[in-house]
């Protein structure tokens, strides 16, 4: 069995302030692969990945890692196979960078055996150096006097400081600067095959040149899940945004991939080909 988690959501409901936010969600995760889960504002990918990591019980469905319900895992066996980078993630105290990522190792460590020593290698599989997400010139800062990328830097480090099985990070370049967004995009594609990678991006163009699969979702329903090629191609990403997607690089799949946006209606206006549905 690969060592990379396999993540099933089947038939998932979430009603939150007594509104359901998520519908019917079924999704599985193939051990190994990066998914990029995309949307617009409000379409229910939080939910969806506080769902994946346990953090929220769905009102329906269920959620089972590994073939077994994820809800009946000891918690430490989840916080030893799952980590959750949570959206605007904030420490509680005022650490420095250092001190922040051997928080995360011990998150991990009580479970491994002689602890987590740090290194580029864990149970074989990859634990980032600091220097993989430009930290090491930042590692005696406090938190408190980082920027705002920076700070979310930090925590993607602090996330994979454990070598976990499952990576759920929520918008980890939300607050970065293109070049670091593409440096973390191709550091979580290197993960890939060691753990299970889901992703919350905006950026579509990073979502369709780095994942394998893309989920998207609108008003709380999946409404395309496949390569990149095949979600673009689908018009789900046109349906969700209202806009008109068409790759302008040569190639899915390659950086850099542009995807031009236009208004649906502009799209027919000047003339320019709505992607094929299929
Ligand atoms: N605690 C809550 N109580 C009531 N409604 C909530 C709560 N949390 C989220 N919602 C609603 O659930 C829906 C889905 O929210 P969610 O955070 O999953 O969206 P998202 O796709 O991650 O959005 P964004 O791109 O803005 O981060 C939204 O309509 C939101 O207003």
């Amino acid at each position: 069995m690969s060592e990379a988690a396999a993540l099933g959501l089947e038939h998932v409901t979430v009603h939150l302030g007594g509104r359901p936010v998520l519908h019917d969600l079924s999704l599985d995760l193939v051990p190994g692969e990066m998914l990029a889960l995309v949307g617009p504002n409000g379409s229910g990918k939080t939910t969806a990945l506080r769902v994946m990591a346990s953090a929220l019980e769905p009102a329906a469905g269920r959620v089972l890692l590994d073939g077994a319900l994820l809800a009946d895992r000891a918690r430490r066996m989840r916080a030893r196979d799952v980590a959750y980078l949570p959206q605007g993630f904030r420490s509680h105290w005022n650490l420095t960078v250092a001190e922040l990522i051997r928080l995360g190792r011990e998150r991990g460590a009580g479970w491994l055996p002689g602890g987590v020593a740090g290194g580029a290698s864990v149970r074989g599989r990859p634990v980032p150096p600091p220097a993989a997400l430009d930290l090491d010139r930042l590692l005696t800062r406090r938190l408190d006097d980082l920027s705002g990328g920076e700070r979310a830097r930090a925590a993607l480090a602090w996330a994979l400081a454990a070598p976990a099985r499952l990576l759920l990070a929520d918008e980890p370049t939300a607050s970065l600067d293109i070049a670091h967004a593409l440096a973390v995009m191709r550091l979580l594609a290197s993960l890939r095959g060691a753990m299970t990678v889901v992703v919350v991006v905006h950026d579509l163009g990073l979502a369709l040149a780095h994942a394998d699969r893309v989920a998207v979702l609108d008003g709380g329903r999946l409404r395309a899940v496949g390569t990149p090629r095949a979600v673009l191609a689908s018009g789900a990403a046109d349906d969700a945004f209202g806009l008109s997607f068409r790759p302008v690089a040569a190639a899915v799949g390659t950086w850099p991939v542009a995807v031009a946006p236009e208004p649906a209606g502009a799209a027919v206006a000047d003339g320019a080909e709505r992607p094929k549905r299929g």
